[in-house]
């Protein structure tokens, strides 16, 4: 069995995230669960990857995939996919698809999300810049609007949504891309040390993180890891994992509404212990999440990380905070010697 050290080979575990809300112009009760899973797969063979497993509730389709994740609901199609897939080769093809099988007739809201590569220059096609993905949205939607938060010259994440009324009820996402990991935490998720998903899932303490998940989770071989977690009211989180030393990354993703979101993230830390990550909050007026940014906004420290960069933006119908935070065990140099 080759070794994690052994392998080398770099792998992007930052992913491009998708999602869009479909709706009706005609008031029809439609859902996107209908669509057959031999669409699902054509659909998914345009990004480069493929479906491993699925689980449901009653509100939503939860998959695996070879790179991530996929959330179907009635009316919210999610795609997580990281490496390098192709994610937004598929964008057009899933309106048509969406329009033709379904009859959804209407866009309500799209969020397309991730945070900058470490190897940009590997990615395919659009994907290699920001910019070309955008061009690519604007031939699709002719009313999106793109943005970077965080730092343009060293870690950022950028953000294309269409900034409408959009979704009414309540909606939030939460998501921690942490970096620069742990090496004794993420030696359980390689063949190693465990040798199911189930076992990397008990041992890390992910099961612990929201008590009484439908868990569906998948151990690589030799390393890397992926779960779906469903719980009540359609609720998931998603977690993945890149445990290669020379690439570390892991990223958490839910839509479970909090007015604060302290106990979820220090759980989260304690399970993963990043050198660095990243935070974006999204929540809508009618979220009991919508005042999270003001407690955020002077939260400087967590958990012995300390905070780097700060940003809140307000759209139409929602506030979305975006954080960094470092360890803090070096104190910050504020003042470097002329050379
Ligand atoms: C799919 S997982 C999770 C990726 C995720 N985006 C993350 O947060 O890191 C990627 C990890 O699984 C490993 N892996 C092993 N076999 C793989 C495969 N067939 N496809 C994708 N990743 C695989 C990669 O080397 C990497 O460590």
């Amino acid at each position: 069995m080759a070794s994690v050290e052994s392998q080398q080979d770099f792998f992007e575990g930052t992913e491009k995230l998708l999602e869009v809300w479909f709706t009706s112009s005609d008031g029809t009760d439609r859902d996107l669960r209908t669509i057959e899973r031999k669409d699902l797969d054509a659909l998914l063979k345009l990004v480069k990857c493929e479906i491993i497993s699925c689980t449901s509730s009653k509100e939503m389709d939860a998959y695996v995939l070879s790179e991530s994740s996929m959330f179907v609901t009635k009316d919210r199609f999610i795609l997580k996919t990281c490496g390098t897939t192709t994610l937004l080769a598929a964008v057009d093809g899933l309106l048509k698809l969406v329009k033709e099988k379904v009859g959804y007739d209407m866009v309500m809201d799209i969020f397309y999300s991730r945070k900058n590569f470490s190897r940009p220059e590997l990615q395919h096609g659009v994907h290699q810049n920001f910019e070309n993905e955008v061009q690519h949205l604007d031939t699709l939607f002719p009313n999106g609007s793109a943005y970077t938060l965080g730092r343009i010259n060293r870690d950022c994440w950028y953000l294309y949504t269409l900034d409408d009324e959009g979704v009414s009820h309540p909606d939030q996402t939460f998501e921690l891309l942490m970096w620069d990991m742990c090496p004794e935490k993420m030696k359980i998720f390689t063949k190693e040390v465990c040798q199911t998903g189930p076992e990397a899932s008990q041992k890390s303490g992910i099961v612990d993180i929201i008590p009484g998940m439908k868990i569906d989770d998948f151990l690589f071989e030799p390393c890397g890891y992926s779960m779906n977690g469903l719980l009540p009211d359609g609720c998931y989180i998603t977690i993945h994992v890149t445990p290669e030393p020379h690439c570390s990354y892991v990223s958490f993703e839910s839509n479970v509404p909090q007015e604060s979101y302290h106990d979820l993230i220090e759980k989260v830390l304690d399970v993963f212990r990043p050198g660095q990550f990243l935070m974006t909050i999204f929540a809508n007026k009618a979220s009991i999440a919508r005042d999270t940014h003001k407690t955020l906004e002077n939260q400087h420290t967590i958990k012995g990380y300390r905070r780097s960069d700060h940003q809140m933006c307000c759209f139409k119908n929602y506030t979305l905070t975006y954080t960094q935070f470092k360890k803090s065990a070096k104190p910050t140099q504020f003042s470097r010697p002329i050379i």
